[in-house]
């Protein structure tokens, strides 16, 4: 029987399956298809040029006994990259690239030169029609680490980030994911790391960037039919922040995108660093892939400051601004807000804002009623226990109920609904709500959030039960 393209190619997977991990098979391997077979040459299409390069880095040696005992010792092999096009109506266009020399598997010329590729590099961030090829870093100088305190809370983060901006690129903190709460410090940090780094290494491009910027822009490329473009300036970026990564959340186009930018920095030695407001292992709607990715470094958690570092946050601040203030006062903000470090900063400067416009003093009742106001918009902890009785209150069940086992609709909706709200209200993991409301796992709260997400847009009444639940634990 004649060879053909797919038999050859099966029976070197059959070989390359008995040689390497079933994980790094499936992941490498199983996407490929073989294309055709024309004078001893195989051509395999892979799905992106990263997937070629990977391949080409890991794999060419078994790569070329595979095809050898196949094809002999004129085998060639070479590698047809679908190159995920831009949105639209455009065919998928292909570029072909032989197997490298390092093989020495016989190499060929390269055929299809990249018609989209245009010759000169797009930056998303100018304005279309005027020209300028320098990337600004987008860096706050303010936030650097001289003004950002250590702490028990934070120690962890800052020595990473230390550690990053002395050596991008050259830690196993890469990507360095800093995790936390709201106003704990995750801007200031990135940044702190950024600015840090110009300061070392000036001839490196850094580049800071909300998630939320990168999403518009990359939409914008979308719509411009600049996708690769878009790509490529990424990818030429040494340093890579990206601030707020957990609202890639659900956006398949966006992640994708960032995942082809990211594999390519990091086999680049580049680093990246990104801030999420919560841990990886929480982050809802973000491809696996992805997330296996986030947790290939190192993520470090930002806690609430302790103390003695919001006193120390609270007479920096006082200092810098060549304020002075009564120190029962300074204690008194420190052991009153202490969740949230934008709120004790914005405290202080209501404080002095206050005294300075009413020529009044700073004193104790004065502070005690500004406290008031931030701590009464701040949002009030809720314990899942407290979740778990507003609800079955709610639907006028006992908590037992909607613990049980039950598959009745209305109770598992209700169960679901705490879930839901354990999620978004506590900062407990998806493991953790869990296991406090009936002794679930993980995948059943992610699916639970997932439901409340998809009911409370198709079905009247479900909303209004999560409108009233809201309100209730919101009060
Ligand atoms: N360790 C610290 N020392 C001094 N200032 C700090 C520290 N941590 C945070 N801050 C200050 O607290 C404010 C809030 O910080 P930042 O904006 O970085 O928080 P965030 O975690 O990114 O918040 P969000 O979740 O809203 O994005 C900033 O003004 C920042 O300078």
């Amino acid at each position: 029987m004649s060879k053909t393209a797919e038999s050859v190619w099966n029976n070197c997977l059959a070989f390359i399956e008995d040689n390497i991990t079933s994980q790094a098979y499936k992941t490498w391997f199983e996407p490929i298809k073989a294309v055709k077979l024309t004078d001893n040459a195989l051509s395999i299409q892979v799905p992106s040029k990263f997937f070629y390069e990977w391949l080409e880095e890991h794999y060419v040696k078994i790569l070329k006994v595979a095809l050898t005992k196949e094809l002999g010792q004129t085998a060639k092999l070479v590698y047809i990259i679908k190159m995920e096009n831009t949105y639209g109506n455009k065919q998928p266009f292909t570029e072909k690239i032989p197997s490298s020399n390092r093989s020495n598997l016989q190499s060929q010329e390269v055929d299809v030169p990249l018609k989209n590729k245009s010759p000169e590099l797009k930056n998303p961030f100018v304005i279309p029609g005027i020209r300028n090829v320098k990337i600004e870093s987008q860096l706050n100088p303010n936030y650097n680490f001289e003004s950002f305190l250590e702490g028990e809370s934070n120690r962890l983060a800052r020595s990473a980030g230390l550690a990053v901006a002395n050596k991008p690129g050259g830690t196993s903190f890469n990507p360095l994911l800093i995790f936390g709460g709201v106003g704990l410090g995750k801007t200031h940090l990135g940044h702190a790391i950024g600015v840090d780094i110009k300061d070392k290494y000036p001839e490196k491009t850094v580049l800071y960037i909300s998630a939320e910027k990168f999403t518009q822009q990359y939409i914008e490329s979308v719509k411009k039919n600049n996708r690769n473009d878009f790509i490529h300036f990424y990818q030429i970026i040494d340093v890579l922040i990206v601030d707020d990564i957990q609202l890639l959340s659900g956006k398949a186009g966006t992640q994708d995108v960032f995942f082809h930018i990211f594999n390519h920095l990091h086999q680049n030695g580049k680093q990246v660093i990104l801030t999420s407001d919560k841990a990886p292992v929480d982050m809802i709607d973000i491809e696996q892939r992805l997330l296996s990715r986030f947790k290939w470094g190192l993520s470090a958690e930002l806690n609430h400051p302790d103390y003695d570092t919001r006193v120390a946050i609270i007479k920096n601040k006082l200092y810098r601004d060549g304020v002075e203030m009564p120190e029962d006062i300074v204690e008194f903000l420190a052991n009153n807000i202490k969740t949230n470090i934008r709120e004790l900063e914005g405290a202080i400067i209501s404080l002095i804002a206050h005294s300075s416009f009413n020529k009044k003093e700073i004193t104790i009742d004065l502070a005690r009623k500004i406290v008031d106001n931030y701590v009464k918009h701040t949002k009030r902890e809720v314990s899942i226990d407290y979740i778990q009785k507003v609800v079955s209150d709610y639907f006028q069940m006992d908590v037992d109920t909607l613990q049980s086992k039950t598959r009745k609709r209305h109770i598992v909706q209700a169960r679901q609904l705490a879930m839901f709200f354990a999620k978004k209200f506590t900062k407990a993991s998806l493991a953790s709500i869990g296991s406090q409301i009936g002794q679930r796992d993980h995948a059943t709260v992610l699916h639970a959030c997932k439901t409340v997400d998809n009911l409370s847009t198709t079905d009247k009444q479900f909303r209004k039960y999560v409108e009233d639940l809201n309100k209730k634990l919101t009060l």
